[in-house]
């Protein structure tokens, strides 16, 4: 498996796939930059005029519904629609799902448009399944990732997604597939939108591989360990997340091999 995540890193770096977003106002501008870094090429666009068009050309498109309103919930409804009808891999990020029923429903929606793959924290993954009571305070999870197991299993089953729940360990499923990343630094959570990014990667990754669940899974694996070498040179959240974008562009393969911490499940 360690030689497949590492080849999906090399992949984006050598086809830099265009990743169209449609996210939210606090993370814009990290979250082109962390794709750049990535080797990935980021567009921007919520148009309703260009919306489709930009579906069409680009490699994936990443829905996020970190500060959705009307007309962004259009556009995310338009774009999920035009890819779901191409075929082409789209990623659902559910921001805050479960706070308040505006999420719940624009969510609910998304979900006709059965996302390629789904991104989120525990809460997040199990307010879309309603699954339990998630008691989701905003957009911080209260939840572990690895709680929220069953609810991706069964997201995964319904929608035909790869799930993938962050937090300390990342759980990607796939069906009865599943890959546990444990990479990663508790003071990630204090850098706004890190959730967001991986989301974004995961998006690149999904452009240039057919196998979304190596894809989904090395894009996780590589920002927990940017995550973990930039930490080492950082005073605190600031310096962390300008070295992650740094990481992320001089990873080489010894330091990812060194610090991978994954584990395969085939069910
Ligand atoms: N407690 C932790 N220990 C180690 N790594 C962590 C921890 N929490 C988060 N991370 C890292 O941060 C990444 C982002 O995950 P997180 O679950 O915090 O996203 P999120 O809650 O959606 O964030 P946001 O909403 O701010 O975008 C994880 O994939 C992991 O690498
Ligand atoms: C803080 C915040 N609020 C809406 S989106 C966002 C970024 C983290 O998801
Ligand atoms: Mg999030």
């Amino acid at each position: 498996m360690k030689e497949s995540l590492w080849n999906s890193i090399l992949s984006v770096r050598k086809n830099s796939p265009l990743v169209h977003n449609l996210t939210n106002y606090v993370v814009m501008n990290n979250t082109a930059n962390a794709l750049l870094a990535a080797g990935a090429s980021p567009i921007m666009a919520h148009a309703h005029p260009e919306v489709e068009d930009m579906v069409t050309i680009c490699g994936a498109s990443v829905i996020n519904i970190g500060t959705l309103d009307e007309y962004w919930v259009e556009s995310m409804l338009k774009a999920a629609k035009k890819a779901h009808g191409l075929g082409k891999p789209w990623v659902l990020d559910p921001v805050g799902a479960g706070a308040t029923a505006y999420r719940n429903e624009t969510v609910a929606s998304l979900l006709t448009y059965k996302p390629t793959i789904i991104r989120g924290n525990a809460s997040e993954i199990m307010a879309l399944a309603k699954v339990g009571e998630a008691k989701s305070k905003g957009v911080d999870s209260v939840h572990q990732s690895t709680e929220a197991t069953g609810a991706a299993q069964w997201l995964s089953n319904t929608y035909g997604s790869v799930v993938c729940v962050s937090g300390a360990t990342d759980v990607i499923v796939s069906g009865n597939k599943k890959i546990l990343i444990s990479n990663g630094h508790p003071l990630m959570q204090l850098v706004t939108g890190l959730g967001c990014t991986a989301s974004a990667l995961t998006g690149a990754f999904a452009a240039v591989s057919n196998d979304k669940l190596t894809g989904t899974a090395a894009a996780m694996a590589l920002l927990g360990i940017a995550g973990e070498l930039a930490q080492k040179e950082s005073a605190g959240p600031g310096s962390l997340q300008l070295n992650i974008l740094d990481k992320l562009y001089t990873i080489n393969q010894e330091e990812f091999f060194t610090y991978l911490k994954a584990e395969e499940d085939n069910g």
